[in-house]
């Protein structure tokens, strides 16, 4: 469907970019959006699918290469889907750490039956920065809010996430078990489906 070689991550954040070329192996290679620049641009939108367009837009537009976004967090059933959308920013940019001490202290004392959370990625491919048809792909991966940390592998919440299907946390999964399972790897193997690399 599409020729692609290079494409630029619109993202800053480490992990999803060792996740994500994992993911597709060497026939695409991904640049860093910060090899072009350092400053992030605002995440104003109100969904995920927002979010990630408006970051591979941006992303196309600073470096002229077509770019693939991810926008993620992390919906817990008992906060109402909190954080969401807001989860790399619950507790005010503090970081992964506090994020987790946050969430933990939200669901002190919550029965392990009402911990159920889901982990969400959006993956929005832009050919350039005006693309009137960007292509979406979205994953959602299912499990439990732990109330100690455990693991450590994966980046984020994962310490906190535990996962039925492997009965231990996503941070415990070594990366190439996170890689086939993950909300990230739903949404990148329809993406691959609409690239025509599957
Ligand atoms: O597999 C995951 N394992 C653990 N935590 C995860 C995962 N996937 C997303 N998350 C969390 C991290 C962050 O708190 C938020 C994403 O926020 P999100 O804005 O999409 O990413 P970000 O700000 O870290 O980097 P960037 O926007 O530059 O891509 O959800
Ligand atoms: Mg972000």
């Amino acid at each position: 469907m599409m020729n692609i070689q290079q494409l630029v991550l619109a993202s800053h954040n480490a992990g999803k970019l060792k996740e994500l070329q994992a993911m597709l192996g060497d026939t695409v290679q991904l640049r860093s959006i910060g090899e072009f620049s350092s400053v992030e641009p605002e995440e104003t939108g109100l969904s995920f699918v927002e979010n990630a367009i408006l970051k591979a837009r941006n992303a196309a537009r600073i470096s002229g290469l077509p770019a693939l976004a991810d926008d993620s967090g992390l919906a817990v059933d008992f906060l109402g889907g909190a954080p969401g959308i807001y989860s790399a920013r619950y507790a005010d940019g503090k970081g992964d750490a506090a994020n987790n001490a946050k969430l933990l202290d939200a669901l002190k004392d919550v029965p392990e039956a009402e911990r159920g959370a889901q982990f969400v990625c959006v993956l929005a491919l832009v050919r350039h920065a005006d693309d009137p048809l960007p292509i979406l792909c979205e994953g959602l991966w299912h499990g439990r809010i732990l109330t100690a940390a455990s693991g450590e592998y994966g980046f984020g919440y994962d310490p906190l996430f535990w996962v039925p299907e492997t009965n231990c946390s996503s941070a415990d999964l070594a990366p190439a078990d996170k890689n086939r399972l993950s909300h990230r790897a739903r949404a990148m193997s329809l993406l691959r489906q609409r690239l025509g690399l599957a």
